[in-house]
């Protein structure tokens, strides 16, 4: 998607713009000082963290892909993509292939860009005006009143050629960043044709549904990469607010300090994301909530904050191309099953699922 409002030919010396704006704070530097929450963090008492129930975190799916290239161990995974797709909307998997040490390469990266001195990070602040794109602290919208306590860093890094176009405004420091960043968004994107895959087939569609649907090798792919400090008052705030991701999939590093929390629904509870080492969260986004025609929904979550650890996750957004045609898949729509949402370009989303105020964005296309 081409955010609008963003200027992206700009070497990161060349930048320049009101700082206040953009990065109103340093959570990290506010981290190593405040005794307590200033009260920019300080949620309204609904939108606090609540106890999650950590009796039902052991119920959320972890799904070993080991097997996958035998016809009965895909069937048997595809089978578990379902249950875990119907049921909950997010799942955790094992077995995924993405190789530890770039895992692990990744995040020592991200963790020394956000170690760097504020001076270093303002070089790469997302401007004001469009959709965030470089780096932000507490929030990545100007007109933000509450801020969530997070720094975070957003890189388009697929297609190709928007990568290319971006590249040069990514994070010089740590020298690596720029090539490991690379190889992450080229391996991750490896893992999520498959999950593409898996999940067109758990809907009794052709395997190549959803990547055909998304635009091919021009679908979109972010890469938002979030540092939560360590908080003198976790109860009082969240490093990330609670919402839907928009796009198809998310797939979420967060290794081993925990933090996500998903809604569950029928039970009205938030429910702990156990950090499994080594593991992969998949959430299902907004996309495959229309395009099943409801039959999946995509899963509503926040990152709370803790007082003893930093934590930091490593998300790859898989998105449609801007311009892909989105809406219920008419091979799943029959008499019985008419069509609960409108069809959109996939650029058309944000705009209309944020005009209308309803509760859930995507509750925005309903017919
Ligand atoms: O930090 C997390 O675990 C959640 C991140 C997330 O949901 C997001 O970046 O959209
Ligand atoms: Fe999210």
């Amino acid at each position: 998607m081409a955010p609008p409002g963003i200027s992206i030919d700009v070497a990161p010396e060349d930048v320049s713009f009101d700082m206040k704006r953009v990065v109103p704070v340093s959570v990290v530097e506010l981290a190593a000082e405040a005794k307590h929450l200033p009260e920019k963090f300080m949620k309204s008492a609904e939108n606090r963290p609540t106890v999650a129930h950590n009796d039902y975190c052991k119920e959320i799916p972890v799904i070993s892909l080991k097997g996958i290239d035998t016809q009965s161990g895909r069937e048997s995974i595809v089978a578990e993509v379902k249950r875990a797709c119907e049921e909950w909307g997010i799942f955790q998997i094992v077995d995924h292939g993405i190789p530890a040490d770039l895992m692990k390469r990744m995040k020592e990266n991200t963790m020394a860009f956000f170690q760097l001195p504020l001076e270093e990070k303002v070089k790469y602040a997302t401007k004001p005006g469009g959709f965030p794109l470089g780096y932000a602290s507490g929030s990545h919208r100007a007109d933000d009143d509450i801020l969530d306590w997070r720094e975070l860093l957003v890189h388009r890094c697929l297609p190709k050629a928007v990568r290319e176009t971006d590249y040069k405004i990514w994070p010089a420091k740590p020298e690596e960043y720029r090539k490991i960043l690379v190889e992450y968004s080229d391996t991750m994107n490896v893992l999520v044709v498959l999950l593409f895959g898996l999940i067109s087939e758990s809907l009794g569609l052709p395997v190549d549904y959803i990547k055909n649907k998304v635009g091919g090798e021009e679908a979109e792919q972010k890469m938002v990469l979030n540092y939560y400090p360590q908080c003198p008052q976790p109860d009082l705030t969240l490093g990330l607010r609670s919402h839907t991701d928009h796009g198809i999939i998310a797939v979420l590093q967060q290794e081993n300090v925990g933090g996500l929390q998903a809604y569950k629904e029928d039970r009205d509870k938030w429910v702990t994301v156990e950090p499994i080492p080594g593991a992969l969260v998949v959430n299902l986004g907004d996309q495959v909530q229309i395009m099943s025609n409801g039959k999946y929904c995509s899963v509503e979550h926040q990152a709370v904050v803790n007082s003893n650890d930093t934590r930091l996750s490593l998300v790859t957004f898989a998105n449609p191309n801007a311009m892909a045609e989105m809406g219920p898949a008419p091979e799943l729509l029959s008499e019985t099953n008419p069509a609960k949402y409108h069809s959109y370009k996939f650029k058309e989303y944000l705009p209309i699922a944020f005009s209308k105020k309803t509760k859930r964005v995507h509750d925005a296309l309903l017919i």
